[in-house]
């Protein structure tokens, strides 16, 4: 059962977890910010729901509480981050502020962080460019997932691409996996018990894995050497383009893992403590290329022309970043939806750390 809790309480409670666990006040309030606006977005996957992951994370060691990234090589313009295992919010936030600073100063930031721990929505990240008037990207790896186009294994993670761009109404903002879905989602519609569409998993490179009671070969899906694996963007075969998401999940490797020399999705298993993800983050300055008010008045011209397509379903003609300004509007004055699983999961931690969590979700 889902059901709709005060944003501005769950926040207040994930803040008095992270200082439970031993971060400052203000990381707190950032990693706090961070999951709640993901949730008020609308992206159930990612935000309260990933509590318990990284609960595991700081318990088993894999995050380092009091472990801080530091810049080992630095360009005007670029810069690798050694995240040494640390939150990987904070990392991301870090990473991404100093990409900004370079694109403020030289037009454009590049950075690359390798040790990182698991950094939520790529979005996030992106957006925070966007904020500050500038282009943003950001992506990252994580442990393997995808079926490479015609194997049986899965040997690249759901590594999501995310770009932001300043426009009117709303921020552009494209952040999605390079699989069809998240594992996260996959993890919602298991806590839901919801059947999933058949092209989502599959088994032995093409056999469609749909029914959450199929537990054991979804709980495959963490394991490497198994057979189990999701399909790239495009389907689990090349006539529908699974080699598109494929490739573009490389890509992915590349400004992560490759540049940092960090661990590309096959060396990142959840149990080994001395690996951990790899991210990137870009920001660039339009102003590089003319006037930055035209660009982002023509920017959004475009979107809107878009938007004003004929629709054949009756369904508007949306653009990337649309569902989520409407969402943050919704989950502000109505709620973050959390379903009962996740929050018997989050009263949990909060319960062993000693925090007095009922009046937050009453
Ligand atoms: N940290 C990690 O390792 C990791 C890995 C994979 C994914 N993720 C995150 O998971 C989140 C969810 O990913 P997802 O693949 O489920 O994304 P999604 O399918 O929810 O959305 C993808 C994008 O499509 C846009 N969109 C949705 N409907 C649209 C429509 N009708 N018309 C036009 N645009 C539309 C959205 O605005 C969004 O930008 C992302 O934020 C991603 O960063 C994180
Ligand atoms: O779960 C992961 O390891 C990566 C990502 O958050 C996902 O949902 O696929």
């Amino acid at each position: 059962m889902v059901k709709r809790y005060n944003s501005k309480k769950i926040e207040q409670l994930i803040y008095n977890i992270y200082k439970g666990y031993g971060f400052t006040e203000e990381e707190s309030q950032e990693v706090a910010h961070m999951l709640i606006y993901t949730d008020l977005i609308g992206i159930e996957s990612h935000g309260v729901q990933r509590m318990i992951m990284y609960d595991d994370f700081i318990r088993n060691g894999k995050i380092r509480v009091h472990n801080r990234p530091e810049v080992v090589k630095e360009t005007d313009v670029s810069a690798v981050v050694d995240a040494h295992f640390g939150l990987g919010q904070l990392n991301g936030i870090y990473s991404m502020r100093l990409a900004i600073e370079k694109a403020k100063q030289h037009g454009i930031g590049i950075v690359t962080t390798r040790n990182s721990g698991h950094y939520g929505i790529a979005g996030y990240y992106a957006n925070m460019a966007a904020e500050e008037g500038l282009i943003g990207l950001s992506s990252c790896n994580s442990r393997s997932a995808m079926l490479p186009t015609h194997a049986t294994k899965a040997l690249v993670g759901t590594n999501p691409i995310a770009f932001a761009m300043p426009a009117n109404p709303n921020t552009f903002i494209f952040d999605a996996a390079t699989t069809t879905v998240p594992q996260g989602k996959i993890e919602v519609y298991r806590k839901l018990g919801k059947d999933m569409p058949a092209l989502w998993v599959a088994k032995d490179g093409e056999t469609p894995v749909n029914s959450h009671n199929d537990t054991k070969d979804l709980d495959a899906l963490r394991d490497l050497d198994s057979n189990v694996g999701l399909a790239p963007l495009g389907g689990v075969t090349e006539d529908t383009g699974s080699h598109k998401g494929f490739g573009l999940g490389v890509i992915v490797e590349v400004f992560t893992a490759i540049l940092s020399m960090g661990n590309t999705s096959n060396e990142i298993t959840p149990d080994d403590l001395s690996v951990g993800p790899c991210q990137s983050f870009v920001a660039i300055d339009p102003s590089i290329f003319g006037d930055k008010d035209a660009i982002i008045a023509k920017f959004s011209a475009y979107l809107q022309a878009i938007r004003d397509l004929p629709s054949v379903s009756g369904k508007p003609v949306i653009v990337a970043g649309d569902k989520e300004a409407a969402a943050y509007q919704d989950r502000s004055a109505n709620g973050i939806e959390i379903d009962d699983k996740t929050l018997a999961e989050v009263t949990g931690i909060a319960k062993r750390l000693g925090i007095d969590y009922a009046q937050y979700v009453d």
